[in-house]
C-alpha cells in the first residue's frame, strides 16, 4: 500500500480507544501539514499518540481554540483494519453558537444521528458576532472526547464552511424583532439564506443534504433552494418533524399509550400556525388514531390549535424558544433520512412540491408524509385521505405559503407580484412566537 496520509478514520470498536489516547496524549511540537481543509487555521500544533500513525492537529496561538483534525496514516496500520476506516461525513452546521445548536452538535458528534461507525466532521458556521461563541462551541466539543468526532474547524463565511459538505443544518437566523412583520422577517433572514444557497452552489458536494431550521424555515429553504441549482432540489429540507412530534405525543397522552405506538402522524403545509397537524391519517396502535380517541371535539377544536401553537405556549413558560427538542427532532429528521422508514409508517418533513400527488401548488417547500429507504433520498407517500376538514385547511397553508414566495421572488430570482404578507391580518406567527 502507498505510504498515503489520510485524515481520517473509522470503525469505533476499533478505533475508539486509540483516538481517546490521541487526545489525552497532549500538544507535542510542530505538526506536518494536515490534509483537508481545515478552515481559518493558520498553524498548528499536534497531539501524537503513543502510535505514530494517529496524529490530531490542534491550534497554536493565532488559530482559533477548539479547532482540531484527526490524521490516520494507512501505511503505518495493517491494511485489513485500514480498510473498514469509514470515511467522515462531512456535516456543516449553521447558527452554530446559538441554543439549538448547543444540543444538536453532541447529538451528532455522539454518533447517535449518522450511526455508531460513522465518523463525523463538524464545520461550524457562525456569524460575525458569534465568532468568539464558537470557539467556546468548539472547545466543549473537544473537551467530549467523542471517539467518533473527527475534525470540527469554525468559520463566519459559508464559502470556506460549506466546502466538501455532506449536510447542511441550516440554523442560524435572526429572531423577529418587536413590531416586525413577517415580511419583514421574510426580508432580513431571506438575504442570509441567498447567500448560503450561493455557498451551497459553488463549494457543498451537489448530493448534500440541506435542512433548514432557521425560521421561516419553509420560505427559507426555497430561497437557498433557488440559489442552488448545482444541488438536485429533492434535497431541501425545511424542519418540520418538531411538530410531528409534538402531535405524536399528544395523541399519545389523549390515548393513554405510549407514544411509539402513534404512527402515520403528518404535518401538511407551512411551519407556521397554519400549519395541520393530521389526525385523520394517524394510527394509533395500528388503528385509525380518530377510531381510538373517538373525539372529534377534541381532536379539532383542542389537539389542532394546540400543537400549531404550542412553540409560542412554551417561549411562554421558559422565556425562550424551544431549543432541546427542536434539536432531538433535527436528529429525528436525520435518522429517518438515512434509515429506512418502517413498513407502512411514514414522517413529516417539508419538500418542494415538484410533481407533488396532492395538488399543492408546485414550486414551494410544503411538509408532507415522506418514506425513505435510508440512503438519503425520500419519496412523497401517495394515497393519504383528504377529507373536506384536511382540505380547506391545507389549502390555507399553501396559500400563505405561495404568498411567502411572492414575497421573496426578488431573492429566488422569479417574477414575482406584491407581497401580500404586510399588515395585521396576513400577519401569522411562527410556532414559536408568542
Ligand atoms: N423549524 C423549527 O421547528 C424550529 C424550532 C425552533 C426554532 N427554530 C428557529 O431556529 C432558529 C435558531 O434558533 P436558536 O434558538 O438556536 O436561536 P439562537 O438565537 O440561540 O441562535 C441563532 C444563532 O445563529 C447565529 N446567526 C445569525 N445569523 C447567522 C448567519 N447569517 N450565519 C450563521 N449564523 C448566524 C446567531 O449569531 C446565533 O448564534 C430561529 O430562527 C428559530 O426561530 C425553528
Amino acid at each position: 500500500m502507498a505510504a498515503l496520509t489520510v485524515s481520517f478514520a473509522g470503525k469505533i470498536g476499533a478505533t475508539a480507544p486509540r483516538v481517546a489516547n490521541a487526545r489525552a496524549a497532549g500538544r507535542v511540537g510542530a505538526a506536518p501539514a494536515v490534509r483537508g481543509t481545515p478552515l481559518r487555521v493558520k498553524s498548528a500544533s499536534a497531539r501524537v499518540a503513543s502510535r505514530d500513525s494517529l496524529r490530531v492537529a490542534a491550534t497554536a496561538t493565532e488559530a482559533p481554540l477548539g479547532v482540531f483534525k484527526l490524521e490516520y496514516d494507512i501505511s503505518k496500520d495493517d491494511a485489513t483494519k485500514s480498510a473498514s476506516w469509514k470515511q467522515p461525513v462531512i456535516v456543516a452546521v449553521s447558527g452554530a453558537a446559538g441554543q439549538i445548536s448547543n444540543h444538536l452538535l453532541f447529538k451528532i458528534a455522539s454518533g447517535e444521528v449518522y450511526g455508531p461507525d460513522q465518523p463525523v466532521a463538524l464545520r461550524l458556521l457562525g456569524s460575525e458576532r458569534s465568532r468568539e461563541a464558537l470557539e467556546g462551541v468548539a472547545m466543549e466539543l473537544e473537551d467530549s472526547l467523542f471517539p467518533l468526532l473527527r475534525e470540527v474547524s469554525i468559520g463566519i463565511d459559508p464559502m470556506d464552511v460549506f466546502v466538501d459538505a455532506d449536510w447542511a443544518l441550516l440554523i442560524g437566523a435572526k429572531p423577529r424583532g418587536p413590531g416586525m412583520e413577517r415580511a419583514d422577517l421574510l426580508e432580513m433572514n431571506g438575504a442570509i439564506f441567498v447567500e448560503q444557497g450561493k455557498a451551497l452552489n459553488a463549494v457543498a458536494k451537489p448530493t448534500c443534504k440541506v435542512c433548514v431550521v432557521g425560521n421561516p424555515c419553509n420560505t427559507n429553504a426555497l430561497i437557498a433552494m433557488e440559489n442552488a441549482p448545482n444541488l438536485d432540489r429533492r434535497n431541501f429540507h425545511a424542519l418540520t418533524r418538531l411538530d410531528e412530534n409534538r402531535a405524536k405525543c399528544q395523541l399519545a397522552l389523549k390515548a393513554g399509550v405510549f407514544y411509539e405506538t402513534v404512527t402515520n402522524v403528518t404535518i401538511w403545509g407551512n411551519h407556521s400556525t397554519t400549519q395541520v397537524p393530521d389526525f385523520v391519517n394517524a394510527q394509533i396502535g395500528g388503528e385509525k388514531a380518530m377510531d381510538v380517541i373517538d373525539d372529534n371535539g377534541w381532536l379539532e377544536n383542542d389537539f389542532t390549535p394546540a400543537i400549531q401553537t404550542r412553540g409560542g405556549l412554551l417561549i411562554k413558560k421558559w422565556g425562550r424558544s424551544s431549543a432541546a427538542s427542536t434539536a432531538v427532532s433535527i436528529a429525528d429528521a436525520i435518522k429517518s433520512l438515512v434509515t429506512p422508514t418502517p413498513e407502512g409508517d411514514w414522517f413529516s418533513t417539508a419538500v418542494c412540491t415538484d410533481g407533488n400527488p396532492y395538488g399543492i401548488q408546485e414550486g414551494i417547500i410544503f411538509s408532507m408524509p415522506c418514506r425513505s429507504n435510508g440512503d438519503g433520498s425520500y419519496e412523497i407517500v401517495d394515497g393519504l385521505e383528504i377529507n373536506d376538514w384536511l382540505r380547506e385547511r391545507i389549502k390555507k397553508s399553501e396559500e400563505e405559503l405561495t404568498k411567502e414566495a411572492e414575497c421573496v421572488s426578488h431573492l429566488t430570482g422569479k417574477l414575482g407580484g406584491a407581497c401580500e404578507l404586510i399588515g395585521e391580518k396576513a400577519d401569522t406567527m411562527l410556532p414559536g412566537e408568542a
